[in-house]
């Protein structure tokens, strides 16, 4: 039973894949959400396993056949609609075979990501678009005190592992020289703004064309709202399961949860381990990273414990010069 005496409704979600684009279907006007856009799926059966109401649901539904075998878990989000409390258990499926038709009268589509509108879909869906759109390597800089070797080591280590989204962690810097490395990024006109998420100096976040915002906990602690529009990226660094739910409320997009593991930097940090990390994502309603001690030859173990995958320093940032101060998050 839920807080509010309902029952708990179980849903299989399925993220259907085909050629970069994903299958979503329109809710009859007369049903729950009515009107919406979904991603296919329904509710999961007394003594079903969620992939194989998952694989019912979608040959019922839009006549394509999929072996539960082969999904993979994207999110969980538990939602209250207020008159329904949902936890939409959400799945990747790739390799579906059929074309898909929306037996029960709905029309159904592909879209690409970047088309998934988040006002299109039922609310609970806001972070199942952030996850699909979200990489699933977090790269964080390590710190510097000087302004030129910080672009030099961020040019350089954008090379080899050439990460999508990159928190530009500096907090050595005085503001000015902080800025000036967010708008060396920007002139240098050759991409090195991209994926550029500003850390903990909101002001240039709204001010200059980059990626997003990450604030530490101390900041996102004070906040009552979102601090970036919608399409910016907004993520908070968070420990517990009690500041997953604030970085929720206030907007945020992801956040980070760690340590997870011992970093060389904090060995006596013992670290939440994987299963305290599963423990707090199961109640989050956002895609979360482990970080602390994580590297991405663990994507996949941070995905089976519900996270959206890995955050951290030292598997990409290569330190150069003697500026290079040796910490982590
Ligand atoms: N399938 C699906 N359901 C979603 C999504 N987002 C979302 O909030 N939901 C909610 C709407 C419904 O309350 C519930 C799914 O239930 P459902 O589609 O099996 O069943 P229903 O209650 O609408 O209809 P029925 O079984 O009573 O005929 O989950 C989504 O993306 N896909």
């Amino acid at each position: 039973m839920t807080p509010g005496g309902g029952k708990l409704v179980h849903v299989a979600v399925g993220v259907v894949w085909r050629r970069g684009r994903v299958l979503v279907a329109r809710r009859p006007e007369h049903a729950h959400q009515g009107g919406l856009l979904e991603f296919p799926g329904g509710k999961v059966e007394a003594g079903e396993s969620v992939q194989h109401a998952l694989a019912r649901e979608l040959l019922e539904e839009t006549a394509v056949k999929v072996d539960p075998a082969s999904m993979t878990p994207l999110i969980r989000i538990r939602h209250d609609y207020g008159d329904k409390e949902v936890l939409l258990d959400v799945w990747q499926v790739h390799g579906a075979v059929g074309e898909p038709s929306g037996l029960e009268g709905q029309p159904v589509f592909w879209l690409a990501p970047e088309q998934l509108s988040p006002e299109a879909f039922p609310v609970a869906n806001r972070p199942i678009i952030s996850a699909l759109r979200l990489p699933d390597r977090l790269a964080i800089t390590g710190n510097h005190e000087n302004v030129h070797e910080a672009l030099t080591c961020l040019a350089s280590s954008r090379v080899t592992a050439q990460p999508e989204l990159i928190v530009l962690r500096l907090p050595s810097l005085p503001p000015a020289a902080y800025a000036e490395v967010v708008t060396g990024c920007i002139e240098t006109g050759g991409g090195q703004a991209r994926g550029l998420l500003v850390h903990d100096h909101i002001e240039l976040a709204q001010a200059l064309p980059v990626a997003g915002l990450h604030l530490s906990w101390r900041r996102a602690v004070v906040l009552v709202e979102r601090p970036v529009p919608a399409d910016r990226w907004f993520g908070v660094s968070c420990h517990s399961g009690e500041e997953l739910d604030h970085a929720a409320i206030i907007g945020a997009d992801y956040a980070t949860l760690g340590p997870v593991l011992p970093t060389p930097s904090h060995p006596q940090a013992r670290g939440m381990g994987w299963d305290g990390f599963a423990a707090m994502t199961e109640q989050a309603t956002l895609p979360v990273y482990a970080l602390g001690g994580t590297a991405p030859d663990q994507v996949a173990l941070a995905k089976s414990a519900g996270g959206q995958g890995i955050a951290g320093i030292s598997w990409w940032w290569q330190a150069i010069g003697n500026g290079f101060i040796q910490e982590t998050p």
